[in-house]
């Protein structure tokens, strides 16, 4: 239990087990079901790329692990806004208190304040989560390869579609990939990030591009900072991005987005 991934993880189990004992599952999946209609995650992708536009997942993050505090004014409906106004596909916010400084309310007024899809950003370990999801209004959930077995990950992903959510399954080596490619979801992310020591290289993705099937949306995530990352992205015919921290330095997120995919 030494790297931070191990650490997230446990934590998330030990969140779960403390959330059921305050609002058991069932009152959670009834919020859920109770929520008005998820907005279409892939459908959004698929729209910008077949309008020749790369598509943009912006991430509302305010603090990371490796980075510590990103963007201390921090105001995820105006953030929000901003990036709508400067054609991102959908959004990403953080939902983890512990290691990010998010939390649900963040993507609810981020979800409000505009019309885009929501991925919940955080570290899925059960279904209370997904649920959880759902309830606070997500539209997408993560599953990251690499703290789940196959099995977790399709029992997750089921829960998640019979909700009406997108799945975002992410991958960082051949291993995870040979595993993630048996889900239904077409959302394949490739974390440039080694999230177990912070490295960040583009040749992540560039690396494992050949191996993935032309049904799937490959995502590539993290370290996109520049013009040129995006372009020798584009060059490889990756055309969706999860961007967080080029974005959340700049004074107005959605005016670096629109400088960063012109
Ligand atoms: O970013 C971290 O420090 C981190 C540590 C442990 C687990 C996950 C972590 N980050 C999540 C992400 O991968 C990023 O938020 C996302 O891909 C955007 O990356 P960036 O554009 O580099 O902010």
């Amino acid at each position: 239990m030494s790297d931070i991934l191990n650490k997230i993880i446990a934590t998330k189990r030990e969140e779960v087990a403390t959330a059921l004992a305050v609002k058991p599952l069932a009152v959670v999946e009834a919020e859920a079901a109770a929520q008005s209609a998820t907005r279409d995650f892939v459908g959004a992708i698929r729209n910008k790329i077949a309008a020749g536009r790369p598509a943009v997942i912006a991430e509302i993050k305010k603090a990371s692990p490796s980075k510590g505090v990103i963007r201390p004014d921090f105001r995820p409906a105006e953030i929000a806004r901003s990036y709508e106004q400067h054609g991102a596909a959908c959004l990403s916010v953080l939902t983890d208190r512990h290691y990010f400084q998010g939390c649900p309310e963040y993507l609810q007024a981020a979800r409000a304040a505009c019309a885009l899809p929501v991925l919940r950003k955080d570290f899925m370990v059960d279904a209370y989560q997904v649920a959880e999801a759902r309830a606070m209004g997500a539209d997408c959930i993560l599953l990251i390869a690499a703290a789940l077995n196959l099995a977790e990950m399709q029992a997750l992903e089921a829960q998640a579609m019979g909700y009406g959510m997108a799945v975002l399954v992410e991958v960082h080596n051949g291993e995870e990939l040979d595993v993630a490619l048996q889900l239904k979801t077409p959302l394949l992310g490739i974390n440039n990030r080694n999230l177990r020591t912070f490295e960040v290289t583009l040749d992540t993705t560039l690396g494992l591009l050949s191996r993935i099937p032309d049904d799937r949306i490959v995502v590539t995530e993290s370290g996109i900072l520049k013009p040129e990352d995006v372009a020798l992205m584009r060059a490889n015919q990756v055309e969706t991005f999860l961007v967080g921290e080029a974005f959340m330095r700049a004074p107005e997120p959605g005016v670096e987005l629109a400088r960063l995919f012109v």
